[in-house]
């Protein structure tokens, strides 16, 4: 895929191996929280992806694209496909237990979706060094092996909890995640 340097790890950038605490393989990973337009269960409209790890350090979900998702008629809308890759990418980046978010989303379209479309999406992770994860995903249509129509490529920075008190709710999050401190 076309992918800027900023996105792309520096040569020799090692890909960490899969850390203590991360789920199992096979594991289904759960919602970070509830109201997460990506995965929150009990978001009105959003995307509602569950995701697995085949081997705690990638993460699998499927998005079928609805009609709330569309862009032109009866395709879907590149923001929205956009938003799930960037879901799977930070569950892909949190399998190694550290917050991040999102710095730089790079996304190229392969096909257009059409609405009622199964997307099969994957994420893994190139490279951490320092502060900055670099990390990638596809959405093939259909299967697994199908055809590519959604390629992103993402670079995450780790934060820490006070980011998300300063900057958002804390008291939301931390009633989610009680294995958080904000002053560890
Ligand atoms: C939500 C609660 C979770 C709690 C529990 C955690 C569990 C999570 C579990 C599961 C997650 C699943 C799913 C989530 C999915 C969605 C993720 C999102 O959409 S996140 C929202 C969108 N993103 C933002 O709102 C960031 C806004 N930006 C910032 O806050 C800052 O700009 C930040 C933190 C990214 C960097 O700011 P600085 O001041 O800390 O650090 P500086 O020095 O600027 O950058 C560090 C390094 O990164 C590079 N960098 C930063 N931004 C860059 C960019 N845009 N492009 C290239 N490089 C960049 C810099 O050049 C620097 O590199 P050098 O260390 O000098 O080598």
């Amino acid at each position: 895929m076309t992918r800027s340097s900023r996105t792309s790890p520096p040569p020799g950038t090692p890909v960490p191996p899969a850390q203590l605490g991360a789920p199992p393989p096979g594991s289904a990973l759960g919602s970070h929280y509830s109201r997460c337009f990506g995965c929150g269960s009990d978001h009105p409209t959003g995307l509602h992806l569950a995701a697995v790890t085949p081997d705690s350090t990638t993460v699998e979900a499927t998005f079928t694209v609805g009609e709330a998702h569309q862009g032109a008629p009866m395709l879907a809308h590149g923001g929205v496909l956009a938003a799930a890759m960037d879901e799977v990418l930070g569950m892909s980046v949190y399998l190694f237990r550290k917050p991040y978010v999102t710095a730089r989303l790079e996304t190229d379209y392969v096909l257009p979706v059409p609405v009622g479309t199964t997307l099969h999406l994957r994420a893994w992770c190139n490279g951490i060094t320092g502060r900055k994860a670099y990390l990638e995903a596809e959405g093939r249509v259909g299967a697994p092996d199908g055809p590519v129509a959604v390629r992103a490529a993402a670079l995450f920075v780790e934060v820490s909890m006070r980011h998300f008190a300063e900057h958002g709710d804390l008291a939301a999050i931390t009633a989610e995640h009680q294995d958080y401190e904000v002053n560890p």
